[in-house]
């Protein structure tokens, strides 16, 4: 009874402590950035706590909205002086619980650093502020004819896209956030802003020195807080044109893609459903498409070769044994149909109400796709689990959506020991434990596997001389 009462006085002790340290904290925050820009109310620092994984979230003690670079950097250095931990957050969307805040600290939204600061159209580039999503940057630029391609099914801000190294269906023709970023503003872990290539600089290509974009481009928030970014631009094409092709079974889709990249043909997009992927986007999104393993596709070219392009993939598709394939030119179709595969996420876990899903994200040269994602089958039915399969095969990476009951820890054992199993294979094969969901707190060791000891510890010594005191997103990546 007496060890109860003495646990009871010990826990409310500790409540009221670290309640009193955030209300400390939170007035020393307002002093800094005013008063509407800290919370501390639960609501806040709850949609702050987690993203839309199953990770399992942690609420921060404090969550500060900035509003300028200034801000940024008045805050990381008072963290700094305190030792608190700082997280970065753009829109919460990220997959790998890289948001959460096990340490607690400050949870820095930068939604409020929403502006675009210019658009060089004549060089096909634009420099913006972190928390610019992908959408309202290419709502803004419609006009110009230029387009940013990188479609990472939410609209995530540009920063957070920065962080995580973000790609999606047009990756395939457009590259990635690592081809796409030009150069970075980052505030490092003493408050200093630094410029990643240049104080100036939006060139083509550079030799100048160490490749600091690329550092972090990817770092998920653990090196630097990215305060804006100047970002590739591209043409939005003359002419589109998307197509669906059903096959008899999932390797003559797979093996379609394969020879549809191994022509060379410029496609933009190469997506893969397999059956139950197609049947949950069938009932998610209202459409009537025939339940077989399927791709969709989109070619991006001018009103004179893009039929031809079409032509070309689909006599491809044809000596793979698809059952039809139907073009779609009209643009409410095609735009149903990127809709339907950008919520194939939702759609999966609606297969089976109160569930989650459980993501995988490898990536593996393009002429071992055809194994793993027979192996990622096999597996599947060996465990007798549900996974829908939908993936941006052309660059030879998919996602397993497998679907699983959150409060089963027997079944949630067994879906992580899928995905690390299906991780393992992708390194046997030489590919990557993720193609572009980032390390966050659910693949730290397979980062380990992925890089080998020295390799951990070369990222290791970067993290310890740019955050001696491990106050950004501290817990994440390494
Ligand atoms: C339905 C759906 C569909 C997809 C995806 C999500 C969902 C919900 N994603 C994943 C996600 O959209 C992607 O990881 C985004 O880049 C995350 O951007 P947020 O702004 O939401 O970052 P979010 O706020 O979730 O943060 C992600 C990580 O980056 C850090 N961070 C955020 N902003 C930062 C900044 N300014 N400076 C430093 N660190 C910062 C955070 O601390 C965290 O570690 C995805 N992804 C993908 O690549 N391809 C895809 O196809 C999809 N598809
Ligand atoms: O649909 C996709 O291509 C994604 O990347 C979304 C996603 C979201 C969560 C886990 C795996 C994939
Ligand atoms: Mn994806």
């Amino acid at each position: 009874m007496n060890i109860i009462k003495s646990t009871k006085v010990l826990f409310l002790y500790k409540f009221m402590q670290r309640y009193a340290s955030s209300q400390a904290l939170a007035t020393d925050l307002k002093s800094i950035v005013g008063n509407d820009n800290v919370a501390t109310s639960t609501a806040v620092r709850e949609q702050h706590s987690h993203d839309e994984s199953y990770h399992p979230g942690h609420k921060p003690d404090v969550v500060v909205f900035a509003q300028s670079t200034d801000h940024v950097s008045k805050i990381v250095k008072y963290c700094a002086s305190k030792r608190v931990p700082v997280i970065p957050f753009g829109t919460g969307t990220g997959v790998e619980g890289g948001v959460t805040a096990p340490q607690g600290g400050v949870c820095l939204d930068l939604s409020r650093m929403d502006k675009v600061l210019s658009i060089n159209a004549e060089d096909f580039d634009c420099t913006v502020q972190a928390g610019v999503t992908r959408n309202a940057l290419n709502t803004y630029i419609r006009d110009t004819g230029l387009q940013f391609p990188i479609d990472p099914g939410a609209n995530a801000s540009l920063g957070g896209m920065c962080a995580t190294s973000a790609s999606g269906t047009m990756a395939v023709r457009y590259g990635t956030m690592r081809e796409n970023v030009m150069n970075l503003e980052v505030v490092l872990a003493d408050g200093s802003i630094i410029k990643t290539a240049g104080l100036k600089g939006r060139s083509r290509k550079t030799s100048s020195g160490y490749n600091l974009t690329n550092l972090f481009v990817g770092q998920e928030g653990t090196l630097g807080i990215i305060t804006e970014a100047t970002l590739k631009l591209h043409a939005i094409p003359e002419a589109v044109l998307a197509a669906v092709a059903p096959f008899k079974d999932l390797q003559g889709a797979v093996n379609a893609t394969v020879a549809i990249m191994q022509s060379g043909l410029p496609v933009a997009r190469i997506e893969f459903l397999d059956e139950n992927m197609v049947d949950a986007c069938n009932r998610f999104s209202k459409l009537n498409l025939d339940i077989a393993p399927t791709l969709f596709l989109e070619f991006h070219g001018s009103n004179s070769n893009i039929e031809a392009q079409g032509q070309i993939a689909e006599e491809t598709c044809k000596s793979y044994e698809c059952l039809q394939f139907a073009f779609a030119t009209d643009v409410d179709k095609r735009a149903e149909l990127w809709k339907a595969r950008h919520n194939a996420w939702y759609a999966a876990q609606a297969l089976k109400p109160g569930s989650k899903g459980y993501s995988t994200d490898v990536c593996v040269p393009i002429s071992a796709l055809s194994g793993i994602v027979t192996f990622a089958k096999d597996e599947l039915k060996r465990l007798n689990l549900l996974g829908p399969i939908v993936g941006h095969v052309g660059d030879g990476n998919f996602h397993v959506f497998v679907i699983v009951d959150p409060t089963n820890p027997k079944e949630i054992e067994l879906v992580h020991q899928y995905s690390m199993a299906l991780a393992k294979e992708a390194l046997r094969v030489s590919g990557t434990v993720t193609g572009e969901h980032g390390i966050g707190v659910g693949k730290k060791k397979l980062l380990i596997d992925e890089f080998g000891a020295a390799g951990i510890n070369t990222m290791k010594a970067i993290k310890q001389a740019l955050d001696p005191m491990n106050i950004l997103n501290p817990g994440k990546v390494l």
